[in-house]
């Protein structure tokens, strides 16, 4: 079966399961099979109940005595039982499964595996699997995989699917010349897809793994590799000789840029006038100032006569950034015309920006992804900027439809990467780095505590509150979840309502409209909100310098880098900040990661820390925030590989430069399927 064709040539999978299928992404055999796992279960010896200890999965063997029960409560249905050994007794709830109370009849025996919790009556073991014990000899040892699901697609679908993509499959050549694949000792490229997703044990799925790793690194530096000759010394149309106004508006400024700030402008407007296209990226961690060397680049373009546009990840950004460069060209007297185009717009709305962008009556436009729009044409677009995520999309130049002339490129990036690995993963850019935060910083206080300190720290906002600041509280969901035990933006905006009384929360989270966020937006921003609880939303470049505290719900629940950026929400002024993380778990293990951030603010520092907590064992670490796009793979945690890597992609592209030996044949091929699918999508 070629591996092309439609997941519907399987077996179960219909026209209605296909759709669902289609929402992860997964349209053919060959999707499928590069449907990765998130993680294996693994099936060990049942233990006895003694033995089992709070928030592990565990399993144990059971002879129910009596029979289950099953009550209903508030329309929800619960079956319960209880079984016993000789070393204690542990109750087991199933929720929405009121049908099983007909099999855990009196004396049967069963094998369950499932999560332990402690509960008021003591240990409880709640949804937990069942097996017959023959069938569970058979599990016993093995690692099954766990894929990420979406609604009406559970697990035991998706593995029955990849099980027939594997069987069903056409083995393809492996691509990788002998010579790497024998000197990396990498596994067989057909022998790592399989074992990928069904390894017998730990050794094997390392095994896969790291061949798979390989791979994905190997084609995004070849790719980075192109992208770079594709790139280097191309000829700009678009110069900028004038650079007045642009270094006016600097020297009005009410701050004096840091020297890192400088050096980077300069380098930024020397690109700007070189005759050649731009393609820079620049890295400043959280708050270091990036900002204003876009604008001033912005400047510089329509001083010349052009166009520039600023790409953002978030409407709540696209319009700070929109409101806070207009306000500024205001009070300094520029005469350059702002404009801001986000999805949510109305049709009418959009078209009026469409037409003032065509007809060059905006100078500089401000947005989210709707930059890129097949409707909107440019008149004369010289200047791009975007940040990492976004960089291959916005390398696809065309799709400014800017009449085929290139514009240049500024990347913006805060993810704390170290430079050497800066330099292999972004070898096509140059980079300019911001390693100095402005002079009137003061550095952020932190505090790592348990759930015990809230009524102090309630007290600590409303203290701020009263002489003039502002507050976020981050809570890691929307709203309550039966299956998930953290804390809510609803419920607790409620909860903070009732402590805080005349002070004045709002919340904000992603699944509101676009003009609600917007209004919170603007008045957290205006100083008429002064505490806004919110999910991660706010996660990059919200910029309210006057907000001194952040308060983290669950930091146990997200990645180090994340927290670095929630946390760079404040300390962007001259006043002293704080950042409380509430580790609800009790976990310490978790705990060290929380006080890797308590002892430090500095980006670079905790990248490299979170690296050694995580260790390489942890071959399936939290991926961060702001990571590149690899499905396995983790710039990180891999470093080492990464390295390998780069080095094996110089030396044979040294050896041919354009893949025309016999040997690198099938390679050839990969790379083009592999940037035809990536990148062509985008005609780079
Ligand atoms: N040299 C400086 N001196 C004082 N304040 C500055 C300086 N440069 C920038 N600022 C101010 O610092 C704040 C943060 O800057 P900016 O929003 O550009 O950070 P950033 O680098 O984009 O950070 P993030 O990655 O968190 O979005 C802004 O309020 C900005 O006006």
């Amino acid at each position: 079966m070629a591996n092309d064709q439609s997941i519907e040539t399987l077996k179960g999978i219909g026209e209605k399961t296909a759709k669902l299928f289609e929402k992860v992404g997964i349209r053919t055999i060959d999707d499928l099979l590069h449907y990765y796992p998130r993680g294996y279960d693994t099936y060990g010896e049942p233990k006895a109940i003694g033995e089992l200890s709070e928030d592990e999965t565990g399993t144990v063997e059971g002879f129910l005595k009596s029979g289950a029960t099953g009550v209903h409560v508030n329309g929800l249905s619960i079956v319960q039982a209880t079984i016993s050994d000789m070393t204690g007794k542990l109750r087991l709830v199933w929720y929405h499964m009121p049908y099983l109370k007909n099999t855990l009849r009196p004396d049967s025996h069963f094998i369950f595996r499932g999560r332990v919790i402690r509960k008021k009556n003591g240990l409880t073991m709640e949804q937990p699997q069942m097996f017959k014990p023959e069938a569970y000899e058979e599990l016993l040892s093995s690692m099954r995989p766990v894929y990420a699901q979406t609604k009406g697609l559970g697990n035991k679908m998706i593995t029955s699917a990849v099980e027939q993509a594997l069987a069903f499959r056409t083995l393809e050549r492996d691509y990788l010349p002998a010579g790497l694949r024998i000197a990396n000792e990498l596994a067989e490229y057909n022998f790592a897809i399989e074992h990928i997703h069904f390894p017998s044990n730990e050794e094997e799925l390392k095994f896969a793994r790291k061949r798979l790793v390989y791979d994905e690194f190997f084609f995004f530096l070849l790719a980075v590799r192109h992208l770079k000759e594709k790139r280097q010394n191309v000829q700009s149309p678009f110069h900028m000789e004038k650079q007045d106004e642009c270094r006016k508006l600097l020297a009005d400024l009410p701050y004096r840029l840091t020297n890192a700030q400088l050096r980077t402008l300069e380098e930024v407007l020397k690109d700007l006038k070189s005759g050649s296209v731009m393609n820079r990226l620049i890295q400043g961690d959280v708050g270091s100032g990036k900002t204003i060397i876009a604008v001033l680049a912005l400047l510089a373009a329509c001083e010349n006569g052009y166009q520039g546009a600023l790409m953002v990840p978030t409407e709540v950004l696209a319009r700070q950034h929109f409101e806070s460069v207009t306000e500024l060209f205001e009070k300094h007297g520029v005469d350059k015309k702002v404009i801001l185009l986000t999805g949510s717009m109305t049709a009418k709305e959009k078209r009026i920006v469409y037409e003032k962008v065509a007809s060059h009556e905006a100078d500089i436009i401000i947005g989210t992804h709707a930059l890129i729009q097949e409707k909107i044409v440019y008149d004369n677009l010289a200047l791009v900027i975007t940040d990492e995520q976004h960089r291959f999309g916005v390398t696809q130049r065309e799709m400014f439809g800017n009449k085929g002339q290139m514009p240049h490129v500024l990347v913006m990036s805060a993810t704390p990467i170290p430079r050497t690995l800066a330099i292999i993963l972004y070898g096509d850019l140059d980079i300019s780095v911001i390693d100095e935060l402005p002079a009137n910083r003061l550095p952020i206080k932190n505090c790592v505590v348990d759930k015990s300190y809230r009524p102090r720290a309630y007290r600590f906002i409303e203290n701020e509150v009263k002489n003039g600041r502002q507050a976020y509280v981050i809570c890691p969901m929307v709203e309550e979840s039966e299956m998930i035990d953290a804390e809510n933006v609803l419920d607790y905006t409620k909860i903070l309502r009732q402590n805080l009384p005349g002070i004045r929360v709002e919340y904000l989270h992603g699944k509101m409209k676009g003009k609600e966020k917007n209004k919170i937006m603007e008045e957290f921003a205006a100083g008429e909100i002064q505490v806004l609880v919110s999910t991660t939303v706010i996660e990059v470049g919200v910029n309210v310098p006057n907000a001194t505290v952040m308060m983290i719900e669950n930091a146990e629940r997200f990645g180090l880098a994340q927290l670095h950026q929630l946390r760079g929400r404040v300390g962007r002024g001259d006043k002293q900040s704080y950042c409380i993380m509430v580790n609800a778990s009790g976990n310490k293990e978790k705990n060290r990661r929380l006080d890797v951030l308590n002892k430090s603010n500095d980006g670079f520092y905790i990248a490299s820390e979170d690296l050694k907590l995580r260790g390489p064992g942890d071959i399936f670490g939290i991926r961060q925030s702001g990571d590149l796009e690899f499905q396995l793979a983790d710039i990180y945690t891999d470093a080492v590989t990464l390295k390998k890597v780069s080095e094996d992609v110089n030396r044979l592209l040294e050896q041919d430069e354009n893949l025309e030996q016999e040997e690198n044949q099938e390679l050839k091929k990969r790379l083009d399927r592999f940037l035809e699918e990536k990148y062509e999508k985008l005609n780079l």
